[in-house]
């Protein structure tokens, strides 16, 4: 069966409510000298179920707005809604997990106990823990390695742990910043294939930082590409490609010509 006639020619419109409204923000990071203008004038919709990644070189404010949805940045103006309330309201309603670039996990914890925490905090009972922990490594093929500790496993591996972690609680978001970026190619091509395959079961919305066209364009359902100087948006691009993919797909003239068009929205957004 080929990956058209799986889920028609085109991806299935994205057509969830609106998971994430972008308003007119803006942010100014004020310095001991001048102003920082690092988002100017941003209007975004992410519908729930989306891959979302934010492209673009750096300095060009991903990670503030990714931040600034996550609440984890204010902006200086405009207006945020995520699922309809402010980031502040969603974050307390727990609705982002968050996977940074370095998995952050802690060394002396085992990994069970590492997905474990956040839910431990949230006061559920030992084995409800442990039996969602476990089940969620399976998902990110970690079975069996519930016992080791981090440094006993390979830096993918270990981002597939911060991966688990974050979903333990079944987050409405996930909110990932360049999760895979400090990891040597083979590796990122395999976690961008199971990432691929678990948003297509979970349909989880995904907001994804990156500075890679291959990845944006493997693995997202629309691709918000920026520009610098100060920080906006160039082009936000909804994905043709079919929502079942692999590896392979990027061999393909439709996944080409989408690399070109984000390649052309790059080069535009520095002049
Ligand atoms: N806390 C801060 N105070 C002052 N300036 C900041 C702060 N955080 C970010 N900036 C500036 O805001 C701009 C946008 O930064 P941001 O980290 O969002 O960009 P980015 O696109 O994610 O970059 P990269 O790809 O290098 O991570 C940059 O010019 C950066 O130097």
């Amino acid at each position: 069966m080929n990956h058209s006639e799986a889920s028609g020619p085109t991806a299935a419109p994205h057509a969830g409510r609106t998971a994430v409204a972008v308003r007119n923000a803006s942010v100014i990071y004020q310095t001991a000298d001048t102003p920082v203008h690092a988002l100017s004038n941003i209007d975004l919709d992410i519908r729930e179920g989306e891959f979302v990644s934010l492209i673009g070189p750096s300095g060009c404010g991903k990670t503030t707005l990714m931040r600034v949805i996550a609440d984890l940045e204010h902006i200086s103006s405009g207006e945020v809604l995520v699922n309809g309330v402010s980031p502040h309201d969603a974050r307390l309603a727990r609705s982002y997990g968050y996977v940074f670039q370095a998995p952050a996990l802690f060394p002396w914890r085992n990994v069970l106990a590492n997905v474990t925490l956040p839910l431990q905090i949230q006061g559920k009972g030992k084995a409800e823990v442990k039996a969602i922990a476990l089940e969620h490594l399976e998902r990110v093929g970690l079975k069996g390695f519930e016992g080791k500790y981090p440094w006993q496993l390979s830096g993918g591996m270990q981002q597939r742990v911060s991966i688990a972690r974050a979903l333990s609680f079944e987050p409405k978001i996930l909110m990932m910043d360049e999760p895979f970026g400090a990891l040597d190619e083979i590796t990122r091509d395999r976690l961008n294939e199971q990432l691929q395959q678990l948003w297509q079961r979970e349909r989880r919305t995904v907001v994804f930082v990156t500075h890679s066209i291959a990845e944006a364009v493997y693995l997202s359902t629309k691709i918000v590409v920026m520009s610098p100087r100060p920080g906006r948006i160039v082009k936000v691009i909804d994905s043709p490609l079919p929502d079942e993919r692999h590896l392979g797909l990027r061999d393909t003239p439709a996944f080409m010509e989408l690399a070109h068009e984000v390649r052309e929205a790059l080069a535009d957004g520095h002049h």
